[in-house]
Formats: structure tokens, C-alpha cells, sequence
């Protein structure tokens, strides 16, 4: 395994020696030397270099005792002894059949490569001192960062909501996680699916994603992934994959619009082909699914939810399409759990019961007989063994909150929606501002009352229906949808319709603000665009869905331009802008008319109330009195109180009323009657929900205990010393300039002498360079700084090229302290742990890449645990090249037997290393097992095999660990310069 360095004397035709300068030749042997010059052969590259002798930078290699030499025909042998003829050496020793052998020094393998540490060191490639000062550091990064529970959230450029931290770390951890995101509108949930998809990504949990989102957020989606997270995300579509085979290949993080590919058979079945590890799908309530049918967007993300095994749902009204749509998104992401929808229904029954025994965990009370009996359905071997400990006089107080806190868990996760569903509420969410409604009730004009009155006729409403495409009585709510799709002859509707003059109003009196209006059809937002530019000249942005994408996101970016910089002071938007997208720098939104459901009215308001609104929200709602829409607006505003906060049970009451509300619709029935009714229902379910599915989904969705902690370790990442420590040798290293603007905030520039594969991913600029800073707030408020952390691509490169490459594997050092006798001589050692043939991605995520410190004085003894590396290195200078291996050739053999000493000494710390690492797999691998084994108790469709192979994997990691052995990383010899020098 190892080769030696030499003391050469003289240079005789046939020795084998390197070049110092250009390793990569391999072994050389000299052909001729006389006086002046060396001629060397590099048979390995076929290359020939002459030398001057007095200067020439070779370096002999002779192997000794125990060394295990390889012969140019490939085999190897071990050496015993060696003898010299000719000034040639021969080794001796025997091969793996045990025959005995000599090998001329003549046939050994030319392409013979020095790697290893002690090789290296040994054959006189020294590097320098802050190179080997730069791969230690990197080591200890990488052993912190691998224990580091907050990986994979310390990069994103993102505020530090606590709920959203909550889940991406409770998700962000887990082994393929399946879960639906479901906060309310505007709450985070794209940034929450980031930080999951980051954390995956940089723990190896995942390394490939695909995302589908509807079309009008491909672009949004693309932004926020780049700028907060800088993810390297692809945007697919048709053009792109166009005559191309595998065109989703090259893709780590493919996000497409789900839309395409429902109707593109052809890139469905290129994207089924890849592998992907996880999912993520937005604006999941359009996946409809009922007992008796399965949208076509349903059936393709079910096949693709088989076949990957992550899978993020996304949506802030998992009820829009009904309780059997939201149970359909459930079965997407754990079918065994969710079987059926009756199974579903029923359990939802004991919800209320659930709440009531952790209510009571919580409060440390013990359960009563009701509720325990209620509870043994869904309890489970392990959960009755927390029941007997709870219920044991000697248990301790320690062991009791941790039972409970453990059959709490498993309450969330055994009984309801648990581990799969989050949802967060603003009612629990502090900071968001208020929202102020401002209905504005105006005469409907005669041309429309005489098309309702019409239309309203039995014999006449599918005639509305077949003109409008929206159906009686909804098509009420619209009356200029069926004026203009039956007078085009007499005239615009604009010209009279009272809420155009509103309109004019109320933008004079907002001229200094944006405003962001919404109606439910694309041709009204086109037609009130071509009124307010005919009628007053003004030229709003808009945005529909019969526009194509890029005029959908040109249109949003004119509106956020500020208004000095020529943007658009209101954006008309369709229903189709009601979604997903951001607009929280304007204040005011109108309600052109309102919606016919009402979660589309929640993500109407959603689009302004969301994080980072920073003022009351002004709603504006111009109706027609008298009509349906004044009918309306008293089941969204009186009903449902919709206008003032978000209504949790509004999809469910609107399904539960649904005749009533079409009644009300076609004037069979009056506001006075039916509105207090929906409004006691309302309350009714309310308490129902606070008391039983609120309150578990509460539970699960948000520690704050826990996200307290989070959020202070993340905040005090600002001031992370290992970091700009590893930084500033890094950037030294790699040679590029870096100046301090301020004390948190640098300005790096690389020049000519630059390593600049160390800027690979990094969106720099390398002709004027770059700013960057350690702060998060000063990150988030300008884009143009870089946000320095772990998880950068610049410091990630750094911590690679550090660890992977050779460089800074050896290094000699002149020690400066007076203490000691100048030529006391100390070994530095790092070994790191080693897992030859392990299934590397699977291990990876149990495995800390633990690295270990040695520092051995002239005897060998172990001087680590008391000096320190930071300490130490204080105190050392560099040493010039020629006298660093002078100083190894000197004490080559004392060396040598250090060496032998850290590889012994590193192999009794062996044992608790594996088992670190053994335990952490346990700790992630049992509690998956047991959850599964629990849940196969009651519920058939949990597979045997599925436990089986979890159990199959455990072993197997188990037994490879075992394997694992403690591998020399890097070598520093010190040599103390004593009194005089110091
Ligand atoms: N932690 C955060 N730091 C900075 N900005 C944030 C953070 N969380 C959310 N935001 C911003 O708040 C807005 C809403 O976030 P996001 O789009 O993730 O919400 P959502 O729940 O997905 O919304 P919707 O329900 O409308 O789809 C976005 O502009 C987003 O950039």
C-alpha cells in the first residue's frame, strides 16, 4: 500500500524516480546521466524529459519492508526484503499464491500513482500549508454539516416564517416524503415545497424532481426556485422536447405545466421513462376525483405518484371539489392508508374523540374509559405498552412525558389526516394585516333586468347556458356575459353597465396605488380593458388564460414595475389570475363580480392577502342591486364572512346548501331565510372543526416549540464562525481577490491566477465580480447580494474541490514557540471514514462523514485531545518546498513509524465510530418500520413485502457498517524552530 522516498546519492541508467513537477507522468526510469544532465522515460505516457543535475525536481521511490509493490504485468507482491546490484534495487518477497520472487526495480508498473497521504509525503509532493489548512476545515465542515439537523434550510434566501420551517423540516427529513401541503392561500406553501425539495437535494435524499404546476405558474414558479432557492430548475415544454428523444435526460429539476402534459401523450411518456425521486405537484384541487370518475389530470398523477416515490401536493382549498376530491388527493399519497372513502368518512367520525385524549395527554390527565375504549381500535402493540407505562406507579416523571408525547405522535399519525396533511391557518399566524370590504351596491340597469327576467324562464335557461357557457342560474351573476353574447348588434355593454363609471371613479380617486381587479371571464377582462382605454385613455395590464404564457408573465411584470419606472397602475385579471400568483405589493383588489364557489373567492383575496402584505387589504366589490349578484354577495359577505377572514367550512356548506343556493340564485328563495341558516351552520361547524379536525390538523401542522427553536439556530447562522473562517482560507487557496465592504458583507473578484471551476453553478459575475454577504435580512432585501452559507454553490464547490482532490493531503510545517527544543517533531494525522462498496446514496443518509484528529509527538503519544487544531495552526509558519522534504528525507524512518502509530491508534477508535453511525440509521429505519408494522394491524392494504424490504434494508446497512474501516485523509509533519527562530 505504501512506497517510499529517498535520499538519492547518485543517478544510475535503470532507477525509478518521479518527477515532482509533473506527478501525472508516473514512474520515470533514467535512460543516461552524466555530469550535467538526467534523461528520464515516462513509459506510462511515453514521454522523455532531460534534467539538469544539480536542479532536477525527482524524487527516487524505494519501497521497504511490508510495502506492496505492482509489476508492470500487473501483479502484486509484498515486499520483505530488498538488496542492490548494480546500484539497481531488487525486492524481494512472495506473490498471493505465496511463491517467491524477486522484481527488479526495472519492472515496475509505470503508471504507478501516488495518492495517498503518506505516499505522497514519502515521495516529496508537499502542498502547502493553508492547502492542507483548507482541507482540515472542510472535514470538520463536512462532519458538522453531516449531524447538522437544519441542512438543507440554512441556504434558501427565504424569511423565517416559523410554520413553514415547522413542516420543511418535519418533511424535508423524512425518506421519500408523501405529504399535502394545504396552508391557507398565501401562506408559503410554494417556499415550503422549496425547502423540502432543497433539503432532499442536499442531504441526497433526492436528486432528481419533477414539478408540475398549472401553466400560468410555470414562470412564477421558475423565479422563486432560482431566486430563493437557486435550484438549477429546467423549464420544459413542447418546443423544448420537440425531435428529441429523451428530452427530460438532462433534467434534475424539470418543471412543467401539468395542463401539457395531460394532452401531450408523447412528453408524458418520455417523462414516465426517467427516474425521479420526487414529485411536486401545485394547485392540486384540480385533480378531481369521485368514487365514480378520475380526471384526466387524476389518472396521470396517479401513475406517475406510483411509480415515484415522493410525492408534495399543493393546495389551499383541498375541498374545492368536494370532500371526495380531497379524500382522492389523500389516496394519491398513501393509497394504504386511505383505502376508501368510507373508511375515510368513518374515521373522520372519531376525530372530536382523538382531539379530546391528546387534549388530555397534554394536560398530563390520564384518559378516561370512553376514550380509551374508543382509542383501542386504532392503538397498536406499541401504543398499549405507552398506556401501561403511563398507568405504572414506578414510572418516572421523565418516562411518562415522554409516552405521552410518543402516543401523541401516534394519535396524530394513526388516527386522522396525521403525517400526510398540513394546513395552516392565519388565524394562527401571526402578522398579517387586516382586510376591510367595501360593497358597493349600484341600479341595475333596465337592458340587463329585462335578460334576467327572460332567461329566468324554465324553457329559456339552458338557451343562456349554451350562449355563455356558464350555467343557470350561476349564468345570473354575469348578466354582461349574456348581453354581449346576444346584442352584439346593439351595442357595448360597457357603455351602460354602472360598475364601468364606479370603476373610472374609484381608480381617479386610487391614481397613486395599484390595483389589482379580478372578474370571472377572460372576454369581460378584455372588453372593461378596451372600455377604460376607450372611455378615459387608460391602459391597464391583462391577464388571461387565451393568452399565451409569455404574455401572462410580461403583463404581471408590468404591474410590479414601479410606477416612476413606467408600470401599470391596474392589472385585469380572469378567474385564471385568481390563482397562485403574487401581487401582495398591491392593497387594493376589486371584485369585478364574485366567483361562483367560494374558495375561488379565497384565492382571489388570496393573491394580495399573503406573506409580505404589509397594509389593511381594501376590498371593493361594485353589484348590481336587486339581482343575483346582490343575492350572492349576502351568502359570501353575511353567510360565510368571507370578506374578513378566511371560511374554513365554505366549500362544505356550499356543497351541504347547494339547492337552497341555487334557489336564491333564481329568486325562489330569500336571503332573509336562507342566510341564517347558513350562518348557524356555519358556527356549528366551526366549533365542530376547532374541537376535532382543526385541532388535530393544528397539532400536526405546527410545534412552536419546535419551529421556536429552528428559527433561533437558523438566526444565529449569521454569525457562523467555521464558515468565514473556511471561506477566507478558500478563497485564498483558489487565489481570488476579496475585499471587505462591511464586517458581514464581502466584494470577491477572481483574477488570472483564479481557480475558477470553484464559480461552477455560482451565478457570478466574473468580469466585475461579485458581493456577498453572511446576513440573511441584508440578502433578502437586495437580490444582487449573494447569501453566504454552507449550502451556497460557492462554498459547496470550495468544500469538494477540498475534499475530493489530493491537493492539501500533505503538508510540513516550522513550529514557533520557544517552549520546544527546536527539531521536536510532531505528526499531524486526519483519517476519515470509509465505506468500500456500500450502496454510497442509501448509507449516505445515515452516515456522518466523520473525520478523526490525531497528533502524535516523537514517541507516538497522542497529543490531540489537548491541543487543538485552531490553537495549533496559530503557531505555524510554512516551510520552504526544498527544506520540507529535506526534512522528510531526514526522518523518513521516524516517520514512517509515526505513521504506523496514528493507523493503529485510529483503528481503536474504530468501533464507536460504526456505531454512531449505526445508531443514527436505527434511529431514522425503526420508528418507519414500527409505523408501518402498526398500521398493517388495521388496514390490509399495508403490504407485507413493503415492511419486509424496509427490514431487508435495515440489515443490509447493519452488516455493511460493519465494514466500514477509518481511512488516512491527510498528513502534516511539524518541526518546532526552537528559541533561536521564535
Ligand atoms: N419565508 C418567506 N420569506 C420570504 N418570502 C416569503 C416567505 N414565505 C412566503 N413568501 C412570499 O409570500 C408569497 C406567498 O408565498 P407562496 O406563493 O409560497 O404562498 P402559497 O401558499 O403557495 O400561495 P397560494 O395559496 O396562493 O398558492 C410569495 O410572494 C412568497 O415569495
Amino acid at each position: 500500500m505504501s512506497t517510499t522516498a529517498t535520499a538519492p546519492l547518485s543517478f544510475i541508467p535503470g532507477q525509478r524516480w518521479i518527477s515532482d513537477a509533473e506527478i501525472d507522468l508516473g514512474l520515470g526510469t533514467i535512460l543516461q546521466s552524466d555530469r550535467r544532465s538526467i534523461t528520464l522515460l515516462f513509459p506510462g505516457k511515453g514521454e522523455t524529459r532531460v534534467y539538469s543535475t544539480s536542479t532536477a525536481p525527482l524524487t527516487r521511490v524505494i519501497f521497504s519492508e511490508g510495502d506492496t509493490l505492482t509489476h508492470q504485468d500487473g501483479w502484486q507482491m509484498k515486499v520483505e526484503d530488498t538488496k542492490e546490484v548494480d546500484g539497481l534495487l531488487v525486492y524481494l518477497g512472495e506473490d498471493s499464491q505465496g511463491e517467491f520472487l524477486e522484481v527488479p526495480e526495472t519492472q515496475l508498473d509505470p503508471e504507478i500513482r501516488f495518492q495517498g497521504p503518506r505516499e505522497r509525503l514519502l515521495t516529496g509532493q508537499i502542498d502547502r500549508n493553508n492547502e492542507f489548512h483548507l482541507r482540515a476545515l472542510a472535514r470538520q465542515a463536512q462532519t458538522q454539516l453531516a449531524k447538522d439537523s437544519l441542512r438543507g434550510l440554512r441556504g434558501p434566501r427565504v424569511g423565517l416564517v416559523p410554520h413553514q420551517l415547522y413542516i420543511a423540516h418535519e418533511v424535508g427529513q423524512r425518506l421519500a416524503p408523501r405529504v399535502l401541503l394545504a396552508d391557507e392561500v398565501g401562506l408559503g406553501k410554494t417556499i415550503e415545497a422549496g425547502m423540502i425539495l432543497h433539503q432532499q437535494l442536499v442531504t441526497g435524499r433526492a436528486q432528481r424532481a419533477l414539478i408540475l404546476v398549472p401553466e400560468s405558474l410555470c414562470h412564477q414558479w421558475l423565479v422563486e426556485l432560482l431566486r430563493r432557492f437557486g435550484l438549477p430548475v429546467t423549464l420544459m415544454n413542447a418546443e423544448r422536447c420537440q425531435d428529441q428523444e429523451t428530452p427530460f435526460a438532462d433534467a434534475q429539476i424539470a418543471l412543467a405545466s401539468l395542463d401539457w402534459l395531460v394532452k401531450d401523450d408523447q412528453a408524458y411518456t418520455q417523462v414516465q421513462e426517467e427516474s425521479w425521486d420526487l414529485l411536486i405537484v401545485d394547485e392540486a384541487h384540480h385533480l378531481g376525483w369521485s368514487p365514480a370518475a378520475a380526471s384526466p389530470e387524476y389518472l396521470r398523477i396517479q401513475q406517475l405518484a406510483e411509480q415515484i416515490p415522493g410525492l408534495l401536493l399543493l393546495t389551499a382549498t383541498p375541498e374545492q371539489s368536494g370532500e371526495s376530491g380531497f379524500f382522492g388527493q389523500l389516496q394519491l399519497l398513501d393509497p394504504a392508508r386511505y383505502p376508501s372513502l368510507e373508511a375515510f368518512q368513518q374515521e373522520e367520525g372519531g376525530y372530536r374523540l382523538c382531539a379530546q385524549a391528546i387534549n388530555r395527554l397534554e394536560l398530563k390527565q390520564p384518559l378516561d374509559a370512553e376514550e380509551l375504549k374508543a382509542l383501542e381500535a386504532r392503538l397498536s402493540n406499541d401504543s398499549q405498552k405507552l398506556l401501561t407505562l403511563l398507568e405504572h406507579p414506578e414510572t418516572s416523571d421523565e418516562q411518562r412525558d415522554q409516552a405521552r408525547q410518543q402516543l401523541i405522535d401516534q394519535l396524530l399519525d394513526r388516527y386522522g389526516t396525521g403525517r400526510v396533511l398540513f394546513r395552516n391557518r392565519r388565524a394562527s399566524v401571526p402578522g398579517f394585516p387586516g382586510r376591510e370590504v367595501h360593497p358597493v351596491g349600484l341600479d341595475c340597469p333596465e337592458a340587463y333586468l329585462d335578460l334576467l327576467e327572460q332567461f329566468n324562464q324554465p324553457h329559456r335557461q339552458m338557451m343562456a347556458e349554451a350562449m355563455t357557457g356558464i350555467a343557470w342560474p350561476f349564468a345570473a351573476l354575469y348578466p354582461e356575459r349574456l348581453y354581449a353574447s346576444g346584442n352584439q348588434s346593439a351595442g357595448d355593454w360597457w357603455q351602460f353597465d354602472p360598475r364601468v363609471d364606479w370603476l373610472l371613479d374609484k381608480l381617479e380617486e386610487l391614481k397613486e396605488e395599484k390595483v389589482l381587479l379580478i372578474c370571472a371571464h377572460a372576454e369581460t377582462a378584455l372588453e372593461l380593458s378596451e372600455a377604460l382605454r376607450r372611455r378615459s385613455g387608460l391602459l391597464a395590464a391583462v391577464f388571461h388564460e387565451d393568452m399565451d404564457l409569455f404574455d401572462r408573465d410580461r403583463a404581471a411584470a408590468w404591474f410590479a414595475e414601479e410606477a416612476e419606472e413606467g408600470g401599470a397602475p391596474l392589472l385585469i385579471c380572469s378567474e385564471i389570475g385568481s390563482e397562485g400568483r403574487n401581487f401582495q405589493f398591491a392593497h387594493h383588489l376589486v371584485l369585478f363580480d364574485l366567483p361562483s364557489h367560494p374558495d375561488l373567492l379565497e384565492q382571489r383575496i388570496g393573491r394580495l392577502d399573503r406573506i409580505g402584505q404589509n397594509q389593511t387589504i381594501q376590498l371593493h366589490v361594485p353589484y348590481l342591486e336587486t339581482t343575483a349578484q346582490a343575492d350572492w354577495l349576502s351568502f359570501c359577505h353575511e353567510g360565510l364572512e368571507q370578506f374578513t377572514r378566511p371560511c374554513a367550512v365554505g366549500a362544505s356548506l356550499y356543497q351541504e346548501y347547494q339547492d337552497d343556493l341555487l334557489a336564491l340564485l333564481s329568486g325562489e328563495k330569500a336571503t332573509d331565510d336562507l342566510i341564517p341558516l347558513i350562518q348557524s351552520s356555519r358556527d356549528a361547524a366551526e366549533i365542530e372543526l376547532e374541537a376535532g379536525r382543526h385541532r388535530l390538523l393544528e397539532l400536526a401542522s405546527h410545534r412552536p416549540e419546535v419551529s421556536g427553536q429552528l428559527v433561533a439556530q437558523l438566526a444565529e447562522a449569521d454569525q457562523d464562525k467555521l464558515l468565514r473562517e473556511f471561506l477566507e482560507v478558500a478563497l485564498d487557496v483558489y487565489r481570488i481577490q476579496n475585499e471587505d465592504l462591511d464586517e458581514h458583507t464581502w466584494y470577491l473578484k477572481p483574477g488570472k491566477e483564479s481557480d475558477t471551476a470553484v464559480f461552477t453553478d455560482v451565478h457570478f459575475d466574473m468580469e466585475e465580480g461579485s458581493s456577498a454577504t453572511f446576513l440573511r435580512d441584508k440578502a433578502m432585501a437586495r437580490d444582487d447580494l449573494h447569501f453566504l452559507t454552507w449550502e451556497h454553490p460557492l462554498t459547496r464547490n470550495c468544500l469538494e474541490a477540498a475534499t475530493t482532490t489530493v491537493k492539501g493531503n500533505t503538508a510540513v510545517a516550522l513550529l514557533k514557540n520557544p517552549a520546544l527544543p527546536a527539531g521536536t517533531l510532531l505528526l499531524e494525522v486526519f483519517f476519515r471514514l470509509d465505506l468500500p462498496g456500500l450502496h454510497q446514496p442509501l448509507a449516505e443518509r445515515y452516515l456522518p462523514s466523520l473525520s478523526l484528529r490525531l497528533l502524535l509527538d516523537g514517541q507516538g503519544n497522542n497529543l490531540a485531545p489537548k491541543v487543538g487544531f485552531k490553537g495549533l495552526s496559530k503557531q505555524l509558519v510554512k516551510m520552504k518546498k526544498g527544506l520540507a522534504r529535506d526534512v522528510v528525507k531526514l526522518r523518513v524512518d521516524q516517520l514512517r513509524g509515526l505513521m504506523d502509530k496514528a493507523e493503529s491508534e485510529a483503528a481503536s477508535h474504530l468501533p464507536s465510530y460504526i456505531e454512531e453511525a449505526q445508531e443514527r440509521m436505527r434511529q431514522q429505519l425503526d420508528p418507519e418500520i414500527a409505523r408501518l408494522q402498526a398500521l398493517a394491524e388495521h388496514n390490509p392494504a399495508v403490504k407485507a413485502e413493503e415492511i419486509s424490504q424496509l427490514q431487508q434494508v435495515r440489515l443490509e446497512l447493519d452488516t455493511q457498517l460493519n465494514q466500514a474501516t477509518l481511512k488516512m485523509d491527510a498528513l502534516r509533519v511539524i518541526v518546532a524552530a526552537g528559541r533561536d527562530d521564535g
